[in-house]
């Protein structure tokens, strides 16, 4: 399987675009910084110019003034091709060709980088494998013999062939249903432990962004950024009115959705403490659904083994929060 590879940093500055035939900015003098290896989502309403600031990147926009930096070199003194070599782009509906086998659309990648046969059938292999789709079964099948969530998987397998050590990510999560939405988040999050990718990732929904975002830029009109920090500081600490009605009044639950039961130290449980189906990796937010929903004063808790490790209460959730 695959280990982490390279990952840049990369940095905004003063990025701005201003489209022809427009006199206002779509992307104003953004400033900012991705660490490598983190996950940045870019969010905020629709039309503030989050494509636009995603696509300066691999130059499918080109800068009007400004710079960006990958690794410390500037896009605009790099060759096109060879800098969108080095970044993987996934948008909404995957983008597969829809002629090609799900083996043949990962492996477009490396076929234009003149790999040769062998390595690629390694590695569009490794890759089906490594986004949970077993090449034996998926990789002879055509997009359309796939569902909304798998497409979206080939879309990130595709992305990842050449090991790219940028991920640009444009709401790639957006036309699928609530249920396979999250489930597809929670593979990347476990892909991106292993592949550790410098990712900007475009979200316009809060609750995606706190899952996903080791750091949220919130943009508003024209590419402004009125807040860029960790979702815990933007839920309990939103700069100003805009980004506290935008990430929403119940701020406070998203932001029990943060920490785990294992973050807590637990009480002891008792004869009343329910059947146990809460487990220390679940969020206060479940614990507190199952809580409410229960009617139960107290939740027992067992780690993921299954061994009991103590219990829950509101009042202990409330002190935490
Ligand atoms: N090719 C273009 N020519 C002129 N104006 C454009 C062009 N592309 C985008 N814009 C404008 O730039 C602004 C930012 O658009 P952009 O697509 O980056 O926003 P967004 O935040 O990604 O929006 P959404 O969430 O709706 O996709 C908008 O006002 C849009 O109308």
């Amino acid at each position: 399987m695959q280990t982490a590879g390279a990952a840049d940093e990369i940095v905004f500055d003063a990025a701005t675009k201003m489209y022809d035939g427009t006199d206002e900015a779509a992307v104003d003098a953004l400033s900012l910084t991705v660490p490598a290896g983190e996950i940045c989502v870019l969010l905020g309403a629709s039309g503030c110019g989050k494509t636009t600031a995603l696509t300066l990147v691999n130059r499918l926009t080109e800068l009007t003034s400004g710079d960006i930096r990958i690794g410390g070199s500037s896009i605009r003194e790099q060759d096109v091709i060879e800098l969108r070599r080095g970044i993987g782009y996934v948008i909404q509906q995957a983008g597969l060709f829809p002629h090609l086998t799900i083996e043949e659309n990962v492996a477009t990648v490396p076929q234009v980088l003149g790999w040769k046969k062998p390595r690629i059938a390694e590695r569009s292999r490794e890759l089906l494998e490594l986004v949970g789709l077993p090449h034996k079964e998926y990789a002879h099948r055509y997009p359309s013999q796939l569902s909304g969530g798998q497409r979206q998987r080939v879309g990130i397998a595709r992305a990842l062939a050449a090991d790219p050590p940028i991920m640009l990510m444009d709401e790639p999560f957006g036309a699928l249903d609530p249920v396979t939405r999250e489930h597809v988040q929670d593979e990347f999050l476990r892909l991106q432990e292993q592949v550790q990718k410098t990712t900007l990732f475009v979200s316009h929904d809060i609750d995606e962004a706190v899952r996903m975002g080791d750091r949220i830029a919130i943009l508003a009109k024209g590419g402004k950024l009125l807040q860029y920090d960790t979702p815990e500081r933007i839920l309990r600490e939103p700069a100003d009115d805009y980004v506290a009605r935008f990430v929403g009044t119940d701020r406070g639950l998203k932001a029990l959705t943060l920490r785990t039961l294992g973050d807590l130290k637990l009480e002891p449980a008792d004869e009343a403490s329910g059947d146990g189906a809460l487990h220390t990796s679940d969020t206060l937010r479940t614990a507190l659904s199952a809580l409410m929903a229960g009617g139960a004063e107290r939740l027992s808790v067992t780690d993921e083994a299954g061994k009991p490790v103590g219990s829950v209460t509101v009042a202990l959730i409330r002190e935490a929060a």
